[in-house]
């Protein structure tokens, strides 16, 4: 239709050549922006400079900062060298400085189009249908201007009506290919992005728990949301809008210089003092930028805490102070949103202005040439429109950098964590050896400083030794380490010195997997899946039959709670089991331990959360449950360790009394002087546990 038109009369020809002129001056926007975006990466690194003179400047008390490069690379050099795990970086800006390291830039490159190999078949068949496609719209200004000029030729040999069947054809096979590339990008995308999650998620299953105890939570899911799907993004539509629209641009210029080198001369003329303008406001909305993003970044974490913490909010009547923090920063990040829309409208507007100075200038002489019969009305129709070409193109090759930039930043800590090395403790890289220990465990001169805190100690020369068989009570202040002792004979944590050995076989050299099979816990918080009770009980044995997960609820005294539930054992306990109570919770983490009938059982005061009533029960189970098996028991109250075999009194990094209750209690020592305060708070009403030591 817009072929008819053009070839129907003179002034739709006009009218084509003031839409072209216009979007001419877009095309000259374009270009600029595309130079912009060049010169935001310069602006970026000057700004690093400066960062790291003004820090030179701050250490040495200077006057006159002294911009040192190498500062920055040397920072940047720390930076990397960091573990992984210690790295929390907050914003976007941030992410872009270190994209924008140059040799890491290129490899960085390179290791994103690795993640593309497997669906190399499907890349390169859509580069190909891409390139098709776009030689078609490259042709299509210089096949609309002959189109034209044949209009205008009274003699012409052609039919317009020929041509423009012959142009229909074009644009039906364009379609095909279109929709055949965008088809195969799709699935190729969702398949790189299903791969590059699920080895993100591998990779931090293999973390060491130390990783864990550094790295807010928020920050993983992100990497494996945010930063998965806007990788994908870049490989697969980034990429080829890049490809797409550098070849067009280049095209485009081709073809204007292959029409009048005169005219483009004239075109790019204009663009000096639009890069010039461009720069100066692209600057200042870089600095507004960061501070929209780091505003932003601070409101999403007030929300997200929060709502975490809602409970705690609404039993403190807090919300309206809530409501007022969070709209005090988000209206931070109004006013600097609202500041860089502005700078961003001035510079679109001064950029269009000026390019459509430059465009009348084009355009008249242009018309000049026209007249001289230098070039055809077609020909300044098609340079119009390659104009238009350049524009577009150029502007989106702006854009493209811009994700590029973004991607190498999220890509940096993905590959961080790809890279990471695999940890011993991972049970994933090996098949679990089962173990059956026979003897005893024993603690040799253990150190030990949990690694987000090297300098505190937790255990110094530490001893224990557990026969099998036997149950082991550790008791102790609050902080002595009772629950770290706990942490070390899984190995969710290394020893510093000293050793941890199983039948005299130091646990760094055995089969992790191995290990953890033998042993349940019930940690001190039990934290329960977003599944169902039937689930949560299994987790502990997935092969277990109906049968088993009803035994182990039932000695976890849970089974008559399981069976008032409208659902039963197919009740959902909602996310960390928040649709349960504290006690409920806690039976339901004792059934998941005994249902894998293990060899050690570690019990971290697993009755700490229950009622008089449901403790004496629960008791009654674990007592049947450590019969017979060995077992370490973390008790606060007397009611759980009485039935001990040993008790180890933790204090100070070590085991300062060991022996029966008997044995501690006629020696009056720390243990005593611990049961007496426990006895006076109970009297007082203080303690959560009945003191049975006059029963026993
Ligand atoms: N992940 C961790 N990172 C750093 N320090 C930790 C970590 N976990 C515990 N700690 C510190 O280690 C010390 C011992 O903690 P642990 O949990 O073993 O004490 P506990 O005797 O079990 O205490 P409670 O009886 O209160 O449970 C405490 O000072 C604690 O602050």
């Amino acid at each position: 239709m817009m072929l008819t038109m053009m070839v129907g009369s003179r002034r739709c020809c006009l009218l084509a050549w003031r839409t072209c002129g216009r979007a001419a001056g877009g095309a000259v926007a374009g270009a600029c922006r595309h130079q912009a975006g060049e010169q935001r990466a310069q602006v970026v690194r000057h700004l690093q400079t400066q960062a790291a003179a003004r820090a030179a400047w701050r250490i040495q008390g200077r006057r006159r900062a002294v911009f040192n490069t190498r500062s920055l690379t040397v920072s940047t050099a720390a930076w990397r060298a960091q573990d992984a795990s210690t790295t929390t970086v907050k914003t976007a800006s941030t992410e872009d400085q270190s994209a924008l390291d140059g040799p890491s830039k290129v490899s960085q490159f390179k290791r994103i189009l690795e993640l593309a190999q497997h669906e190399k078949a499907l890349l390169l068949g859509s580069l190909g249908l891409l390139v098709g496609s776009s030689s078609i719209t490259l042709a299509l200004p210089k096949l609309m201007g002959v189109v034209l000029d044949i209009a205008l030729d009274p003699v012409a040999s052609v039919s317009t009506s020929t041509l423009s069947f012959g142009l229909l054809g074009l644009f039906g096979a364009q379609a095909v290919m279109m929709l055949s590339r965008l088809a195969m990008q799709l699935v190729a995308g969702e398949r790189i992005s299903a791969r590059l999650r699920q080895s993100v998620f591998e990779a931090l299953m293999r973390r060491q728990t130390s990783f864990f105890d550094v790295t807010p939570t928020g920050e993983l899911t992100n990497r494996l949301s945010a930063d998965c799907l806007l990788l994908q993004k870049t490989i697969t539509s980034s990429l080829s809008q890049g490809v797409r629209s550098g070849m067009l641009a280049l095209g485009s210029i081709g073809m204007m210089m292959h029409t009048s080198p005169q005219l483009l001369g004239l075109a790019l003329i204009a663009l000096p003092p639009l890069a010039g303008t461009a720069v100066y406001l692209g600057r200042r909305m870089k600095r507004r930028q960061e501070q929209v993003q780091q505003k932003l970044a601070d409101s999403t974490a007030l929300a997200t805490e929060v709502l975490a913490n809602i409970r705690v909010v609404r039993e403190f009547a807090s919300e309206r102070h809530e409501i007022s923090r969070y709209g005090e920063r988000v209206s931070a990040v109004k006013r600097d949103g609202i500041k860089v829309g502005l700078l961003q409208s001035l510079m679109d507007s001064s950029i269009f202005l000026g390019a459509n100075v430059g465009l009348i200038a084009v355009m008249a002489y242009g018309s000049q040439l026209v007249t001289e019969g230098a070039i055809t009305a077609g020909d300044l129709t098609s340079f119009l429109m390659y104009s238009v070409y350049l524009g577009v193109h150029a502007g989106s090759l702006s854009n493209v950098g811009a994700d590029f930039m973004r991607s190498l930043g999220a890509s940096q800590k993905l590959f961080q964590l790809l890279d990471a090395s695999v940890d011993d403790t991972s049970t994933l890289s090996s098949q679990f050896k089962p173990i059956r220990f026979t003897d005893r465990i024993q603690f040799s001169n253990v150190h030990f400083a949990y690694p987000s805190r090297p300098t505190v100690p937790v255990l110094t020369d530490f001893n224990l030794t557990i026969h099998r068989g036997e149950t082991v009570a550790l008791v102790g202040a609050s902080g002595s380490g009772k629950s770290t002792v706990a942490r070390l004979l899984t190995r969710l944590y290394h020893v510093d010195h000293g050793a941890i050995t199983l039948d005299g076989q130091d646990i760094r050299t055995i089969d992790v997997g191995g290990l953890r099979a033998c042993v349940g816990v019930v940690p001190q918080e039990p934290a329960l899946f977003s599944a169902t009770l039937r689930e949560n009980i299994a987790y502990g044995c997935p092969d277990a039959t109906q049968q088993q997960i009803e035994d182990a609820a039932e000695r976890a005294n849970a089974l008559d709670f399981i069976h008032a539930l409208p659902n039963g054992f197919e009740t959902e306990v909602g996310e960390r089991g928040v649709s349960l109570s504290g006690g409920q919770k806690q039976r339901i983490a004792i059934a998941r331990a005994l249902v894998r009938n293990p060899q050690l059982l570690i019990l971290d005061e697993a009755t700490s959360a229950l009622d008089a009533t449901s403790e004496a029960g629960v008791h009654k189970a674990l007592v049947n449950a450590t019969r017979g098996r060995t077992a370490v028991v973390i008790a606060h109250r007397l009611s759980t360790i009485l039935n001990a075999d040993t008790i180890a009194v933790v204090d100070e990094g070590g085991i300062v009394e060991q022996g029966t209750f008997t044995q501690l209690m006629q020696r009056n020592g720390q243990f005593a002087q611990l049961i007496a305060h426990q006895h006076e708070a109970t009297t007082e009403g203080f303690a959560p546990f009945t003191d049975t030591s006059a029963t026993r």
